[in-house]
């Protein structure tokens, strides 16, 4: 069984690792996880890996490396570990915003098989968005084990780096977007007399009905959006309050900000 490591046991790892699992990909045991913060190892304890403080022992005993760290401290993970990189061996897969190719493979031996991908948190629960980007180093059949192991908790396209921090920007934060939709519909709801319960439940099966109907029927957004609002009625009313404060330029502005912070972070690194 190929033994899946991660330097960084952090949320996007923890996601990965239960991902993996539930997707009968791998087992517990043949993952293995290095942090100094002993709060996020105890996590991973709980699936059966091993779990260590020394991500040098991740590199010995592990042949696919995730890096999940924040891109400021993969300098530093990158310099612990290069001595111990095999060619032969590694592939390492750096989910760190931000952080080019060529700036991982600057800091590490040359021809190490490096690949970007950028995940997000619902591989958890096997709906992720994931996407990659292959280093120079990289062959086809490391390119077939990646797939394999993100397409096993959701989508999975390999990109060109340059709409990485888009990516980033889109899927990678977006959860965090939905989830402060979902909030302020419930409490919308809660506003006009619903229980909080049923207004979280009845929110979030609305938006992922709705996703559901745009992937499945292939129709266009706005159809879709007609389709629910007729005229002179409740929907209407909502869209037109929607629109006045600016909902859809906001949001077109969340993807702009966070394509820029991540372009920033990629320049403190090249
Ligand atoms: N959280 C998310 O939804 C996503 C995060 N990412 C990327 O993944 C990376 C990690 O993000 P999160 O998991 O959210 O952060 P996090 O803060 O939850 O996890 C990072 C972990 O790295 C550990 N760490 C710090 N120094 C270390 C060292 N020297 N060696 C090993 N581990 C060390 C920390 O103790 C922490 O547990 C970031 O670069 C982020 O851009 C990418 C896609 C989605
Ligand atoms: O904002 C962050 O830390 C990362 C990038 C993608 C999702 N979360």
């Amino acid at each position: 069984m190929l033994r899946i490591g991660f330097v960084g046991a952090g949320n996007i790892a923890q996601a990965l690792a239960k991902g993996f699992i539930a997707a009968g990909l791998t087992k517990g045991e043949a993952i293995i996880a290095s942090d100094p913060h002993p709060e996020s190892l105890k996590k991973f304890e709980k699936l059966g890996a091993q779990t260590l403080n020394s991500n040098i022992a991740v590199m010995n005993q592990s042949e696919v490396v995730f890096l999940a760290v924040k891109p400021n401290i993969v300098p530093l993970v990158l310099s612990d570990i290069k001595s111990f990189v095999r060619r032969d061996k590694h592939l390492i897969l750096s989910a760190a915003m931000g952080v080019t190719l060529t700036s991982i493979e600057q800091m590490l031996p040359p021809r190490t098989k490096v690949m970007r991908i950028m995940p997000n948190t619902p591989v958890i629960v096997r709906n992720g968005v994931c996407v990659y980007v292959c280093g120079s180093a990289v062959k086809e059949e490391d390119e077939i084990i990646t797939r394999r192991l993100l397409e096993s908790v959701g989508t999975c396209d390999r990109v060109p780096e340059s709409i990485m921090d888009a990516v980033t920007a889109l899927s990678g934060s977006g959860p965090a977007y939905v989830y402060t939709v979902i909030e302020a519909l419930a409490d919308g709801a809660v506003r006009m007399g619903i229980q909080r319960d049923m207004a979280y439940r009845l929110a979030t099966q609305t938006v992922l009905g709705a996703a559901r109907m745009v992937q499945e029927t292939k129709l266009h957004p706005g159809q879709l959006k007609d389709k629910v609002t007729s005229s002179a009625g409740t929907t209407a009313e909502g869209l037109y309050h929607i629109e006045k404060h600016g909902v859809r330029a906001a949001l077109i502005g969340a993807i702009e900000a966070a394509t820029l912070k991540s372009q920033e972070i990629n320049k403190k690194f090249a």
